[in-house]
């Protein structure tokens, strides 16, 4: 049997018809990429967004037509809402925080903005974000060994990917497989290294994810966070996906956050997203835990010589500049990059080496911070 084509998808779907019964879906460009892995078939259709709830069936149709072809062994069709330039995003950013409003406060303050409370996760004490304003600053490798850190600080940890399109915790921890799923859809995080963790990784195929829209990673994180027997954690780690656009925006407003990290290089321009970044969490009135310089400076494998030929300190300066915590610097270093490429992250293989303890104090200072943050309504940060 000859695999599967988007072409063969594609032609199927100009069977069913648009919304108002002329022409088909296809031609009215509502079909978004069609992806197809495993003989299971993924795509969205678009749709105006106070029409949704009546074009169910329309998702159905096209659903039923794809599953009826030859060698498709399953479709996943999802209805998504265009955004119309300049309006306003499906989740509207909160008011502007009061001058001594703060989501930690106890108690709501008299006449603060009405928000929709955000649920917490019963036995997860604390969750934070690890972000930064652009990809490849070394993100996914700050959170999991930070979170790796905390764990061997003795704190109960669990990490989060939620970065959906590109999962990479799978292979930082070094786990295979596909997670449990026990009763009432709940899904067995899995482990490594005494922690508990949950990836998009471990639900679907590389790449599946690629072609999702808004709403459908939208209701994955949320499954992530909510449908996962995490079981008593001090700490829940999120791994956001990088960027500062309206899905991180949306994420860091919908997961009940306790605070921030933010993870930059010494770059100008690395420091320019990451103060969007910092902007972002203010927004959605998330403390900012600090932030961390990774690739701070080289550290030579023979010498062990030390070259600062990055503009070492930059987000130091840019912290204290912006009155954020500034947590601690990373060296470029070939363990950091190939202990995390083999699945063992430095915080494990070399538990007391230099690099785990920079991590391990990084650790600390996030923790007080959480602390703080929790204990009592800390002060408002003030940027600008
Ligand atoms: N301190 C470091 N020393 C050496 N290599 C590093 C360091 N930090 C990260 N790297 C390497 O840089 C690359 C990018 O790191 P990582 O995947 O963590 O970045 P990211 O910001 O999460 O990227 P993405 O945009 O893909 O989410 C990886 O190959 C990683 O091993």
């Amino acid at each position: 049997m000859t695999a599967l084509t988007r072409d063969q998808v594609l032609e199927t779907l100009k069977t069913v018809r648009g919304p108002d019964l002329e022409r088909n879906i296809v031609e009215l460009g509502m079909v978004s990429d069609v992806f197809i892995s495993d003989g299971k078939v993924y795509f969205s259709i678009t749709v105006p967004a106070e029409r949704a709830r009546e074009l169910e069936p329309l998702r159905q149709a096209a659903e039923r037509a794809v599953k009826s072809m030859p060698g498709v062994k399953g479709a996943l069709v999802s209805l998504t809402a265009e955004k119309k330039p300049g309006a306003p995003s499906a989740a509207p950013a909160p008011a502007r925080p009061h001058a001594h409003g703060h989501p930690h406060a106890h108690g709501p303050a008299a006449g603060a903005p009405q928000r929709p409370a955000k649920q917490n996760i019963p036995g997860i004490s604390a969750i934070i974000a690890v972000a930064s304003g652009k990809g490849g600053v070394g993100k996914s490798t700050t959170a999991v060994n930070l979170a790796l850190a905390m764990k061997a600080n003795g704190l109960k940890v669990g990490i989060l990917d939620a970065d959906v399109y590109g999962p990479s915790m799978p292979r930082l921890l070094g786990i295979a497989g596909r997670p449990q799923q026990i009763e009432n859809r709940i899904i067995v995080p899995m482990e490594n290294y005494g922690i508990k963790a949950m990836s998009m990784g471990f639900l679907v195929d590389e790449g599946t994810a690629m072609i999702w829209r808004g709403p459908m990673v939208q209701s994955a994180l949320m499954q992530m966070l909510r449908e996962v027997a995490w079981g008593d954690l001090d700490v829940l780690v999120v791994d956001m996906p990088p960027g500062t656009g309206d899905a991180q925006l949306t994420m860091a407003q919908q997961v009940p956050l306790s605070g921030a990290v933010v993870v930059s290089t010494p770059q100008d321009l690395a420091l320019i997203d990451a103060r969007k970044g910092l902007n972002m969490f203010r927004k959605v009135e998330v403390p900012v835990l600090g932030i961390v310089e990774n690739m701070s400076y080289f550290i030579a494998p023979d010498t062990g010589a030390r070259y600062d030929i990055f503009g070492h300190g930059g987000a130091k300066a840019e912290a204290e500049k912006i009155g954020v915590p500034f947590l601690g610097e990373v060296p470029l270093t070939i363990a950091i990059r190939e202990t995390s490429d083999a699945g063992t992250p430095v915080v494990v293989s070399d538990p007391e080496g230099p690099q785990a303890r920079v991590y391990r104090e990084i650790a600390e200072k996030v923790w007080q911070g959480v602390q703080s943050a929790s204990g009592r309504a800390a002060p408002s940060i003030v940027f600008e």
